[in-house]
């Protein structure tokens, strides 16, 4: 057994004296508390193990030796757990792995926004329709998205539902990842309903074909690739409902080191990384490697206590600051960041989220993203690191494995007319398969230094009005 009851010095309840934002407002704290008693008898999603492996390769990607691809919805519901979904989501991540491996040379670490990904931050507590006023939806670990009075109400047993899904969720991608779906020899398969209709899918095929033409080489050479059999991916999702995350925090009987066991990684939001809150302290009590999402109001002095609360030892690996300054600002505002926590001798990974300060409100009223202003963040973020001699560590971004028209732009020109035909996101807009991998593409030069690292933003493509920043 992994995990045992040994004695603990309720270390993981020290955020409870603390304020902790975003947190449902749930209308029965004794029913609250009886489902956290059941999650607590609960076996953990994952092993303190698998996180230790997480962080000796983020330490990888904080020491420049590797790049980080975590990606996923920006909220997981419950109707998406199908074998189909999922397989979905897990092979355009691999592809766009694939992309990357290739593309750059660089060994790429696999995370998913998945397996328990169903709680949001919101801007606002209520929203209005038609003059009806309801509370906000707060992901389906929470509330459900449907517009009626019962459904906004927060109900705790949506936490054991959370545990359930999140469950079944990593079984099937414990299973394609080690049964052969990820064999790298499998690279065409990934692809096969998407190469004839998409550009981005006959772009990959011929890259697909290279690799081909590379593993026959090593096998030629008498190098057997069998280790392309397996590869590794790992979970993560914002620990945002503490009350969840500290019933699924467990002591490692091997090391009496605490580890939050509903996900490999875990991250703090934009909304939630207050020095004084609840949400890191109960993340610097565990040993998770951790991510911190650092928006544009992030002062210098704050992402070096955000460093000293959280990875006092230094240890690489431990601590990836995830940026989101929106591609107008990035080149502004992260060198005092980067320079600062330089100087100061911190082995961070440096990650790039192009998607969450770029969110705005499109002339036909979808939240969206334009791929154009995606991509000029990472090129951005490119060029400041490049600049610092740093390392620009890796990309944080919401896709999907469908077809969906969220974000504007892209191999396919979308446009905001074209947003309500497939819009299904229960929260932000994510990239489409086929934008997903324009995006692996263009990020695989950026790495090599081909690729447009000093682009500027192109605005948000035809047919798209700017009405409304939505932070
Ligand atoms: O995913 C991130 C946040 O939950 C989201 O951007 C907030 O969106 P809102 O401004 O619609 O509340
Ligand atoms: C809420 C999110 O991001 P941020 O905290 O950066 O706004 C998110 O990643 O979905
Ligand atoms: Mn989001």
């Amino acid at each position: 057994m992994p995990y045992g009851t040994l004695p603990s010095p309720l270390d993981e309840q020290t955020w409870r004296s603390m304020p902790a934002a975003q947190q449902p407002d749930w209308p029965d704290p004794a029913a609250l508390e009886r489902v956290c008693d059941e999650l607590r008898s609960y076996p953990p999603l994952v092993f303190a193990g698998e996180c230790d492996n997480l962080t000796a390769r983020l330490a990888a990607v904080a020491r420049g030796e590797a790049f980080l691809l975590q990606g996923g919805d920006c909220a997981e519901t419950f109707d998406g757990v199908s074998a189909d979904q999922i397989r979905s989501k897990l092979k355009t991540m691999l592809q766009m792995a694939a992309v990357l491996t290739f593309g750059a040379s660089v060994p790429v670490v696999k995370v998913g926004r998945i397996a328990g990904q169903y709680s949001k931050p919101r801007s606002q507590p209520t929203e209005t329709r038609d003059g009806v006023t309801l509370p906000t939806y707060r992901g389906d670990s929470v509330n459900g998205l449907e517009f009626t009075a019962g459904a906004r109400v927060p109900d705790p047993q949506r936490l054991l539902r959370m545990y359930n899904h999140s469950a079944a969720t990593l079984n099937l991608v414990r299973a394609f990842i080690t049964g052969g779906y990820a064999d790298l020899r499998e690279v065409h398969s990934w692809n096969q309903d998407f190469v004839r209709t998409s550009p981005a899918g006959q772009r990959y095929e011929r890259l697909a074909e290279e690799i081909d033409c590379a593993l026959s080489f090593m096998r030629a050479c008498g190098v057997d690739p069998t280790e392309l059999h397996r590869t590794e991916f790992y979970t993560s999702h914002e620990a945002l409902i503490l009350d969840y995350e500290c019933a699924m925090s467990r002591l490692d009987s091997r090391t009496t080191r605490r580890y939050d066991t509903s996900g490999h990684m875990i991250w703090i939001g934009e909304r939630t990384r207050q020095l004084d809150g609840a949400h890191l302290e109960f993340a610097s009590k565990v040993s998770n490697p951790v991510g911190v999402k650092l928006g544009p109001t992030t002062t210098a002095d704050e992402a070096l206590t955000l460093i000293d609360r959280l990875d006092p030892k230094r240890t690489p690996g431990r601590l990836t600051f995830i940026t989101r300054m929106g591609a107008e600002r990035i080149r502004d505002l992260l060198p005092a960041l980067v320079e600062k926590v330089t100087a100061e001798g911190a082995r961070v990974a440096w990650v790039c989220d192009p998607m969450h300060g770029n969110t705005f409100t499109a002339s036909t009223g979808h939240k969206t993203r334009s791929f154009d202003a995606v991509l000029d963040e990472v090129a951005g973020f490119f060029d400041v690191h490049r600049a610092l001699g740093s390392h620009p560590g890796g990309i944080h971004v919401e896709i999907t494995g469908d077809d969906v028209t969220e974000c504007v732009g892209g191999g396919f020109g979308l446009v905001a007319e074209d947003l309500h035909q497939r819009y299904e996101s229960a929260c932000d807009p994510r990239l489409n398969r086929s934008q997903s991998l324009d995006l692996a593409f263009l990020v695989a030069e950026m790495y090599r230094g081909r690729g447009s690292g000093t682009g500027t933003s192109q605005g948000a493509g035809p047919g798209v009005a700017t009405v409304q920043a939505v932070r």
